[in-house]
């Protein structure tokens, strides 16, 4: 026998709590959207527009992550524009772009399955997208995906890409009718910084994705479990306790389906006939740092270099992290990091970062007395403060730049 039979004799499950992991997988898409009705009335509301000859140019969708953003605007979509020949869908994620070229290509790929070369510029990468739409229905809805991420380009300036989009030369002579659907997972609208005469070509329509409460995660995630586990391995009061927590702490459909692979493993690993409180107690922990490691892994540098300036500060008694901070410890901090002068960032730009950070729910401010000194503003992360170090680390690992 070869050391591998060994292995994976010993790797294999034997009587696993698991029938079908893969329906916990948060990348499968379930059969049905449930516990959206509100949501996809409002997009089937206004796709229904086009009956009436009229899309709104943007449609902005946003909520916290893992609440059936996606999801329900792209089945909602592809299951009007099947009903309908005069209606197309074309979805964009622009996660990794940290560029408004890339942006533009991104929708350059997935309308004509062709990535434009730098040297076109923009307005290369524009023709060709009007070029492609002009073979398109009458009307397209474009769904931009994490959209909120071009807020992260250094050089920001999304007026002229929205403008473009919007009001583009090529789109007025062509008659294309686009409408942009904006999906971005914060708690608030995105506010993309646009000035005024982009604004006004953009529509007011919104609809808002609320953290999902008990009973609609119950909902999400019990065709799910069903399937997932094999008959009385996932105990009633153990499902509702992971359901209770989960909803209670995220709100997230898709850290929950996690929480509940997790805490299986967690069973099988200790050889366990079904999954116990115990098993969903360890996870809930680990679960939120593996969630919280992936985000900060995904953050632009300033962002991370911010966050490591928070931290940088250590108690001399413990050895540990010492928060909450000042605005001038930070600065302290970030002045310390090695890097060429041409990168660093100054004040006003880290505050900007720290405003981003706050918005997206990592770090948590208040404003503090300290006698004399005044009012001084304090920060802390929301997390635990040495995932910084470890997102730091997972960062320069995955990290490719950007392939325009
Ligand atoms: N209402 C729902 N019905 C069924 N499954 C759901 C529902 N909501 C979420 N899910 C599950 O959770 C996964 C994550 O949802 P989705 O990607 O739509 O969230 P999101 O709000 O777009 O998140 P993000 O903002 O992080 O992109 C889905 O792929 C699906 O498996």
């Amino acid at each position: 026998m070869s050391k591998y039979d060994d292995l994976f004799d010993d790797t294999a499950p034997t009587e696993s709590v698991f029938a079908d992991k893969g329906a916990l997988d948060p990348l499968a898409d379930p059969a049905e959207i449930v516990a959206r009705e509100a949501q996809e009335r409002e997009l089937a509301t206004i796709l229904n527009g086009v009956h009436e000859g009229y899309l709104p140019p943007t449609v902005s969708i946003y909520g916290p992550p893992g609440t059936g953003k996606t999801l329900t605007a792209r089945r909602v979509t592809q299951e009007f524009a099947a009903r309908h020949d005069q209606v197309a869908v074309e979805y964009v994620n622009l996660k990794e772009c940290r560029t408004i070229f890339s942006a533009a290509n991104e929708i350059c790929v997935a309308l004509t399955g062709e990535k434009k070369k730098a040297y076109v510029g923009l307005d290369g990468v524009f023709e060709a997208i009007w070029e492609a739409l002009e073979a398109y229905p009458a009307w397209t809805v474009v769904i931009l995906d994490e959209i909120d991420q071009l807020q992260h380009d250094t050089n920001y300036d999304p007026n002229d890409f929205f403008y473009r989009l919007l009001r583009g030369e090529g789109k007025l002579k062509r008659e294309i009718n686009l409408s942009l659907w904006l999906l971005s997972n914060q708690l608030m609208e995105v506010d993309l910084r646009l000035d005024s005469r982009v604004e006004s070509a953009m529509s007011d329509e919104a609809v808002f994705f609320p953290p999902y409460e008990k009973t609609a995660l119950q909902a999400v995630l019990e065709p799910r479990l069903k399937q997932a586990f094999r008959e009385g391995a996932l105990p009633e009061a153990v499902r509702t306790y992971g359901i209770a927590n989960a909803a209670m702490r995220w709100g997230d459909a898709r850290k929950a389906l996690t929480l509940f692979r997790q805490a299986g493993e967690t069973a099988n690993e200790q050889a366990l006939e079904t999954v116990t409180g115990e098993c969903i107690d360890v996870n809930l922990e680990h679960v939120e740092k593996a969630m919280i490691v992936e985000q900060l892994s995904r953050l632009p540098l300033q962002h991370i270099l911010v966050l490591r300036a928070i931290t940088s500060w250590i108690e001399d008694a413990t050895g540990e992290i010492s928060q909450p901070v000042t605005t001038a410890q930070i600065k302290q901090g970030y002045d310390q990091f090695e890097i060429p002068s041409a990168a660093r960032i100054g004040d006003r730009a880290i505050r900007d970062v720290l405003t981003d950070l706050e918005t997206m729910g990592l770090i948590e401010t208040w404003i503090e007395s300290k006698g004399r000194e005044g009012r001084v503003k304090q920060i802390q992360t929301t997390f635990d403060p040495t995932w910084v170090a470890e997102a730091n680390a997972a960062r320069n690992v995955h990290n490719t730049p950007d392939a325009e």
